[in-house]
């Protein structure tokens, strides 16, 4: 019998400002060949980002474009701005058997359970609640503003940590990078 091919779709989500981003750069300059999708925003790039690199930045009618022509496998409004997961890609990579990663939020996460039920939602924690109001504060890309309403959807998502598969503490960020490169099952 021919062994079973299971192809990793693993999502990784967690409150603005937990490390997600940081976690994700450490892994894949350990491991280039791990393949994170880019994902479509209607945010403004940060200092720094570059369309295609860490998003695809669009307007809001080419982000309706890409609802309306079925392009996004999952996507989510966020702190008042939207986000998605371009489709083809990603079906294209787990077709191949490569590991396949979705760094994205709470309500994406629910919405691949629902549509990809073997995908395996990784929850990223703050070691406290103090510590990630310092990195979100500390980061300094955003307003007072911006921080509060990302602290507010922070409360929610921390609310639904039992609904994830695993639990990782970002603590140390290469400590994290290997557990979840373990868990993705590329080493
Ligand atoms: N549902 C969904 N959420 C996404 C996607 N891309 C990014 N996000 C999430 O949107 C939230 C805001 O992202 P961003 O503006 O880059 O802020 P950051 O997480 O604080 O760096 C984070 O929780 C991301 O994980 C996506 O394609 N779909
Ligand atoms: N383990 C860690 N210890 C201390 N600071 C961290 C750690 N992980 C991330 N940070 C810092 O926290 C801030 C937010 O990290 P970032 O990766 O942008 O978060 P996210 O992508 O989850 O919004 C950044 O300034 C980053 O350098």
């Amino acid at each position: 019998m021919a062994a079973e091919v299971r192809p990793r779709l693993t999502v990784l989500s967690g409150p603005s400002g937990v490390g997600k981003s940081t976690v994700v750069a450490h892994m894949r300059k350990v491991h280039p060949e791990v393949w994170l999708s880019v994902s479509a925003t209607t945010r403004k790039p940060r200092p720094g980002e570059r369309h295609g690199v860490q998003y695809f930045f669009v307007n809001d009618d080419e982000f309706d474009k890409l609802i309306a022509n079925g392009e996004l496998l999952e996507w989510a409004e966020f702190a008042g701005n939207r986000y998605g997961t371009p489709r083809g890609a990603v079906l294209e990579r787990l077709e191949n058997g490569e590991p396949v990663l979705l760094e994205i939020d709470l309500q994406g996460a629910r919405l691949v359970r629902e549509s990809m039920p073997e995908a395996q939602l990784v929850f990223l924690a703050p070691p406290s609640w103090e510590e990630l109001v310092r990195r979100l504060t500390g980061r300094g890309t955003e307003s007072a503003e911006v921080i509060e309403r990302r602290l507010g959807a922070a409360k929610i998502e921390l609310a639904a940590e039992s609904e994830f598969d695993v639990t990782l503490v970002n603590t140390s960020v290469e400590d994290v990078a290997r557990e979840l490169l373990a868990l993705m099952e590329v080493v």
